[in-house]
């Protein structure tokens, strides 16, 4: 039976498809060329080396909590966690289930000087240079979503763009899968993406298997500052926060109190 990322992969390779056959490459390439990726895995070692690196996510629905933001403008938003110290931002731009895009994007990064990421279900090479002309400085891979070829011609093609990778893995083959592949930040996502149920314990547990000095990203369900000192203890320098943000009236407050103190921001 097809689980939620086949049928957001299926929609995303038909999205992709549609913009390609319709895309300006001359425009493309040229806002592209004008935007000089910033470092993001350097903003999170940067960060990291003071404490935890917030990547604070830009989202204003998901496919397991629906709405989640109404109030939603990215460049606010963006400025906001700049301010507040965040490491670096996350904008999700899937339309058909986040309620994302790439003008979320594009705000949000040309508001601030700290490196985005896009959050996006990556299929297609085209998609690279999608993201870096509308501001991005790093992209997603899932591995879950790709055989090992696949990966390595994505991986190829943002590194070519200029633009680093957050490679995500739910489990300990695919941990070992983007080691062998040489990725230097690696997400655990503790959501389950058949059922959305968040695994805390899987994010904690895999950290042991690691074998490469590849930085590692705890990702979804992060709420509290003791869920953060829980996952520095198990090796994580960097932490991914969407929805405990997102739900605060007053989202940079919460991430400050998530940066400074005891303070728990709940879900
Ligand atoms: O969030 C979802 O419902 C979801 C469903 C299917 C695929 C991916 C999904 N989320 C993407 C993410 O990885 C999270 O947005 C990110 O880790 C932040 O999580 P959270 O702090 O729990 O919002």
């Amino acid at each position: 039976m097809p689980t939620k990322l086949d049928e957001i992969l299926a929609n995303t390779a038909l999205q992709v498809n549609t913009r390609k056959a319709t895309a300006d490459y001359t425009t493309l390439e040229q806002k592209a060329a004008a935007h000089t990726p910033r470092g993001f895995v350097a903003a999170l070692r940067t960060a990291a080396a003071s404490g935890p690196a917030i990547i604070s996510e830009i989202k204003k629905a998901s496919p397991s909590k629906g709405l989640i933001r109404a109030d939603f403008h990215p460049a606010t938003l963006a400025r906001m966690f700049e301010a507040a110290g965040a490491a670096a931002l996350s904008v999700l731009t899937d339309e058909s289930f986040f309620q994302g895009s790439l003008e979320h994007l594009e705000a949000a990064s040309a508001a601030v000087r700290i490196p985005c990421l896009r959050k996006d279900f990556m299929v297609d090479r085209f998609q690279m240079l999608e993201a870096r002309a509308s501001g991005a400085d790093a992209i997603l891979l899932i591995v879950a979503a790709h055989t090992d070829e696949t990966l390595s011609d994505l991986r190829d093609e943002a590194r070519r763009m200029g633009l680093d990778i957050l490679c995500e893995v739910h489990d300990r083959e695919e941990l070992n899968r983007a080691e062998q592949l040489g990725f230097n930040l690696i997400g655990v996502n503790s959501r389950d993406l058949r059922t959305f149920t968040v695994h805390p314990e899987l994010v904690t547990e895999l950290a042991q298997w690691k074998t490469t000095n590849a930085m590692m990203v705890a990702e979804s369900g992060i709420g509290t500052a003791a869920d953060i000192a829980k996952y520095r203890a198990a090796g994580y320098e960097a932490f991914l926060v969407g929805e405990a943000l997102m739900r605060q009236p007053d989202p940079a407050a919460a991430l400050a109190m998530l940066l400074n103190s005891e303070y728990s921001v709940g879900i």
